[in-house]
């Protein structure tokens, strides 16, 4: 068949689906007003299609089951609205394009082969027979990701189904139009890989469907196994992986899934917003978002000031080698480990026979049962209960002390005092009860001396019932002295004395937090969510194991699918092989385990340049560009002019430019100095968003994202000379898409010492 031919019938077979799609869109426009006018209609007459009858119980009974029948059809004609409108939505997108790819399969033992139709959701004809489109996450269509043509097996619910791949073909269709069609081999095209890939950044992350590579659609399609491990190079499509992943488990899963039931966790706010409208795209639904930092924040609660990440990045990155900050980076590094959570686990075992410390129970200043009280009740309840159990049986033992020190209370002076200043509101309701009581009642009591017994009940009541909560709610725990207890005996003075210093002033050091909270958890027991079922952790190289084992424990009914770059760890703790140790918390064969070694984000010029950085092996896609630029400057002066310039140059073809700092200190600097010169953005810890503009960002703020341009900004061997500061390097020459430029005063970072001078140009 001729080319052209071919051509015109496939932009034939795209008419007639686009045809179809509008009539069906049609259909559910016409069926979704209908059942807006049924759900209004249901509202409005609510009231009259229901008997309300409280005379007897059968009757209350009876209206409260009439009631929730009519709350139940209103909700079922809702959800189905919301079903229709999605519907709507996915047809909209069908209309412009209805397919990207296409695989004519032939099935062992049939004649003939069928032509599947790949696209981002599926599109069946009226009788639920035939396909138009398929669902990218369908079964079959997993052939299309994973086999050139040839043999190919698909997995079903019934098992494999195997057979032939005659023909596979990629296509670009944009408003109903066919734009570019290609045969194509087991790698979904080159061709298609580098028109998307070429194409200019965006400030929202993209979807990757139509052209999902092999190695990554097993990570998507992987639903074995409760810890799933990704080890992927820069600009590997980790993120990408991750957010189809959820699409499709959410695809798979349907009947029993939600999205809510799915948490991403990730490395900052920005990148909240990044990636927020991928799964939107798909027609689903966000899964939670957040960042570890929020989290902790939510337990710790309001009486805590927790110190940000970035705060100790900022200070890691900018402190000097000073006792103090050796001590700051050893002390992260030993809370960070899977051996300190050991060693807390032998320190909370000792607790259970001495050592926990309580606060004293107070009212109006004056202790009514006092921690030695409460520590001796405790350590006399039988030892062999578990320390959450004993706590109950104390909480048991103090709400009964209470209440027994509120009879006595209540003939004590202070409360006729707050007697007189209560609402007249309160004292006609109390009035009205006596009479009401003493109509049944006329010759039992004195009016007078009940509204009084009444009343001081009640202001006894409301004093107390602060310190009841507090006794149900274990505040009569005194973690954080136990925590204290816990540094000084498990550590030497020179780890501890900083957190000791800062938690005196209610602020938590951010390694601290999670060793916190494990002990509160140990002790309390763990307010676990077994809601979750599925947990993401973008960015895990900058998780610490202590972390891992912390999350495991709070989601214990959840999958955790983990994917990060050990070559991107830029924290304090890293050192640690974090992937280990959590692949130490599970069984073997719980566990999945990827590499992804090509990179997709960068031109091979930025990957040839930046892999030499870290003596890494990474397979950079062939996408030409330019080789990356180092700049020499004479002076810190010298320096922004050249950046003034080249920000300029490069602001002519890139809509994004990244200028790239260390640390947010000097990003504010540089931002002062430059806005006169330039329209630039500031991107500070809390941004969440950026349009296509100059950004200044701090190096750490930089990770999960990508620019068109970057500029890495001072260079210098004066800053970036560090051996921990290696992989930071690393991670921000990555984030160029499509060029990348150094500049430097006077000597450049002795980290690129073995960066070939063949790889990059060199300028003054
Ligand atoms: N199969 C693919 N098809 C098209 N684009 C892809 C594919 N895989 C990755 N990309 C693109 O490559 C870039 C990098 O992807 P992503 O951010 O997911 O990588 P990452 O491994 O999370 O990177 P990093 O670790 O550096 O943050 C993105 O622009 C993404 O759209």
């Amino acid at each position: 068949m001729s080319r052209h031919t071919e051509w015109q019938e496939e932009q034939q077979r795209v008419d007639l689906v686009v045809q179809e799609v509008k009539k069906r869109e049609d259909e559910l426009q016409g069926k979704l007003g209908e059942v807006k006018a049924d759900v209004l209609d249901i509202r409005k007459k609510f009231w009259d299609d229901v008997t309300v009858n409280f005379d007897t119980a059968d009757d209350a009974a009876e209206t409260h089951a009439s009631i929730k029948q009519q709350a139940e059809l209103m909700s079922e004609r809702e959800r189905s609205h919301q079903h229709d409108i999605k519907q709507l939505k996915s047809l909209h997108k069908l209309k412009e394009s209805p397919y990207f790819g296409r695989i004519d399969f032939l099935e062992e033992g049939e004649t003939e082969a069928e032509s599947v139709y790949i696209g981002t959701s599926s599109f069946v004809d009226k009788n639920g027979v035939d396909f138009y489109v398929y669902d990218w996450r369908a079964p079959i269509s997993s052939l299309y990701y994973d086999y050139g043509p040839g043999p190919g097996t698909y997995e079903t619910p019934i098992g494999p189904i195997s057979g032939d791949i005659e023909i596979k073909k990629q296509y670009i269709i944009r408003k109903g139009q066919i734009e570019h069609m290609f045969n194509t081999g087991i790698t979904i095209g080159d061709e298609m890989l580098q028109e998307v890939l070429g194409r200019q950044s965006d400030s929202q992350m993209k979807n990757i469907v139509a052209t999902i590579q092999k190695e990554q659609n097993q990570i998507i399609r992987n639903d074995r196994g409760k810890l799933l491990i990704v080890q992927g190079v820069a600009g590997s499509g980790k993120t990408s992986a991750a957010l189809q992943r959820v699409a499709y488990l959410l695809y798979r899963f349907r009947k029993t899934l939600e999205a809510d039931q799915v948490v991403l966790f990730s490395p900052n706010p920005l990148f909240n917003s990044y990636t927020s409208t991928v799964l939107p795209e798909l027609g689903e639904e966000n899964m939670q978002q957040t960042t570890f930092q929020s989290y902790l924040e939510y337990r710790l609660g309001d009486s805590w000031t927790l110190e940000d990440p970035f705060n100790q990045m900022e200070y890691v990155l900018s402190a000097n080698a000073d006792q103090e900050y050796e001590g700051k980076i050893e002390s992260i590094k030993v809370k960070s480990s899977l051996e300190y959570m050991q060693l807390m686990d032998r320190f909370i075992q000792s607790l259970e026979k001495e050592g926990l410390m309580f606060c004293d129970l107070k009212l109006n200043g004056e202790t009514l049962i006092s921690s030695e009280q409460i520590k001796s009740y405790f350590y006399q309840v039988d030892q062999t209960l578990s320390i959450p159990n004993r706590f109950q049986m104390t909480v048991d033992f103090l709400l009964k002390e209470v209440r027994g020190i509120e009879l006595q209370e209540r003939d004590k002076e202070w409360v006729e005092q707050e007697i007189e200043l209560l609402d007249n509101e309160v004292l006609l309701k109390v009035h009205h009860k006596v009479e009401k009581e003493k109509k049944k009642d006329s010759d039992s009591f004195y009016e007078y001396e009940r509204e009084q017994e009444i009343l001081r009940a009640l202001v006894v009541k409301r004093r107390f019932k602060k310190i009841k909560e507090n006794i149900k709610e274990l505040r009569f725990i005194d973690v954080p002295a136990i925590y204290l207890q816990l540094l000084k005996k498990t550590l030497p003075v020179e780890l501890c004395h900083q957190s000791i210093t800062k938690m005196k002033q209610s602020i938590f050091p951010y390694e601290d937090a999670t060793p916190f909270l494990y002990l509160k958890g140990k002790l309390e027991g763990f307010q676990v969510n077994t809601r979750i079922r599925h947990v993401f952790i973008d960015e895990a190289q900058d998780y610490s194991p202590f972390q891992f084992a912390f999350i495991k424990n709070m989601f214990p009914r959840a999958k955790l699918t983990v994917l990060g770059d050990k070559n991107q760890s830029i924290y304090a703790h890293s050192k640690i092989s974090s992937f280990s140790a959590l692949e130490s918390l599970y069984d073997k064969e719980e566990i999945e385990k990827y590499e992804l070694t090509q990179s997709y984000r960068s031109t091979k010029q930025i990957i040839d340049f930046a892999k030499r950085i870290i003596h890494a092996q990474i397979d950079p896609f062939n996408r030409e560009g330019e080789k990356p630029t180092c700049w020499k400057a004479d002076s810190y002066e010298h320096m922004n002019e050249l950046l003034i310039g080249r920000v300029r140059k490069l602001k002519e073809k890139y809509p994004t430019v990244a200028i790239i700092c260390k640390t947010a200190a000097e990003s504010e600097r540089l931002y002062k100095e430059m806005k006169e010169n330039l329209d630039v953005r500031l991107i500070k810890k809390n941004s969440t968003g950026y349009e296509s503009a100059v950004l200044i960002i701090p190096s750490y703020l930089a990770k999960g994202v990508e620019f068109d341009a970057v500029v890495v900004y001072n260079a210098s061997n004066s800053s970036y000379n560090k051996e921990t500061e290696r992989k930071l390097l690393y991670t921000v020459c990555t984030r160029a898409m499509h060029s990348l430029e150094l500049i430097y005063v006077k000597e450049k970072s002795g980290l690129m010492s073995d960066v070939s001078i063949e790889t990059y140009h060199h300028r003054k």
